[in-house]
């Protein structure tokens, strides 16, 4: 750890602080949420969409360094969430935020992350903070917004060090929801916002591990009926709902830390041939169940622009195809893990790690990017409309 001396005296004005567990304080000013959060720093390379990031509810107990630096300026709407109030704890940017200029803004983002108790840091060289996540992996920290600059940080050095970390750790139940959920909403139109369905099938159960609500939208848009249900929901209770598939969603943490209540579900169903589709920790999950294995990443994917080949037979793999995703994730299945009974289906171009399975002979796959974008681009939506189409 870092002694007090070695550490560079905190600038003049500096009202926040991203304070690593070596002991490394990274000063700048502080906005949102007073206080202090802890959490593990990872970046994101998207251009647009930080609302969308802030709300995914997989990036629950982390510090998002965006890579872009100019953070804020089309303000805060309330369509642009992917759930109510979760995901990132904080977030960290180059540029300060400026007053918005866009005609769908309601309110300035500052405001909005106070509302939403999350703390930012701005004026930090993000390249650098970025690049030491690439060089030695991602750290876990504290971040803290005192008005006042008063900041004891050998206290914040130490929670950054008690901090368990992410591997190993169970957040689902933080975030799932409590109770079953009958969803209607459709995808969104400029002028009109959020559609609605009446569609009574078929009928999608979504098994809620904190899932972006932009994937109810998709499955909504690709013709189903949805209900969500919490995520420790048994096997008895999401039969019960005469489920025509079954839908896994993303979420934060170890998806090996999730094995005690969500894979054995999981597991079921593939023994029941429900049909099913996973995305990210969906997707990791179903992978467990199958009998591969998960490990934590060096630094993750995030971004909005990541390549992902489909190299599955009957998945494109013939013609070369190749999309463009969006990511987040610290977590993937270990290809060399994958059992026999399980297909390969899509690979990432920037450093070959799994990126989609299919169960031999079963209607269940899973993708470990994000086709439901939100942000980023909709090259995979046809994943919906494979999932969905295929039912009944
Ligand atoms: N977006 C997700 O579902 C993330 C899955 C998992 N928590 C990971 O970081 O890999």
């Amino acid at each position: 750890m870092a002694s007090a001396a070695q550490r560079p005296a905190q600038p003049e004005g500096a009202t926040g602080v991203l304070v690593l567990a070596d002991g490394t304080a990274i000063w700048g000013k502080g906005f949102g949420a007073m206080g202090a959060a802890v959490g593990e720093v990872c970046f994101n390379t998207a251009m647009t969409g930080y609302q969308e990031v802030m709300t995914d509810p997989s990036y629950d107990s982390q510090i998002v360094t965006f890579t872009f630096p100019h953070i804020g300026n089309v303000g805060a709407n309330d369509e642009d969430v992917e759930s109510r109030g979760l995901g990132a704890v904080g977030c960290i940017v180059r540029e300060e935020v400026t007053p918005h200029s866009n005609f769908r803004a309601r309110n300035e983002f500052v405001e909005w992350m106070k509302e939403h108790g999350k703390i930012g840091l701005s004026g930090v060289d993000t390249r650098a903070l970025t690049r030491r996540v690439r060089l030695h992996g991602a750290p876990n920290a504290v971040i803290a917004y005192e008005p006042s600059g008063a900041f004891d940080l050998d206290a914040l050095v130490r929670q950054a060090q008690e901090w368990s970390g992410l591997e190993g750790l169970d957040l689902v139940p933080r975030v799932s929801r409590q109770e079953s959920e009958d969803w209607r909403g459709g995808h969104w139109q400029l002028g009109f916002g959020y559609t609605e369905s009446n569609r009574e099938r078929p009928h999608v159960v979504a098994i809620d591990y904190g899932a972006k609500d932009n994937i109810f939208r998709n499955l909504v848009k690709a013709g189903a009926k949805v209900t969500v249900v919490p995520a420790r929901s048994t096997i008895d209770e999401i039969m019960a709902l005469k489920p025509e598939g079954v839908f896994l969603s993303n979420g934060p943490g170890d998806p090996a830390a999730t094995g005690e209540y969500a894979v054995p579900v999981i597991r079921e169903l593939l023994e029941r041939d429900v049909p099913l589709f996973g995305i990210c920790l969906g997707h990791q999950m179903l992978g467990l169940a199958a009998g591969a294995k998960t490990a934590k990443m060096h630094q993750g994917h995030r971004g909005a622009n990541h390549p992902v080949q489909r190299v599955g037979e009957g998945w494109g793999a013939s013609e070369g195809l190749v999309e463009i995703t969006s990511m987040n994730h610290g977590f993937a299945i270990d290809a060399e893990t994958l059992p026999d009974s399980l297909e390969q289906t899509h690979v990432s171009l920037f450093d070959g790690s799994n990126c989609g399975i299919a169960v031999k002979g079963k209607r269940a796959f899973g993708v470990q990017y994000h086709p439901e974008a939100s942000p980023g681009p909709q090259d995979s939506f046809y994943l919906f409309e494979k999932f969905v189409g295929g039912l009944g």
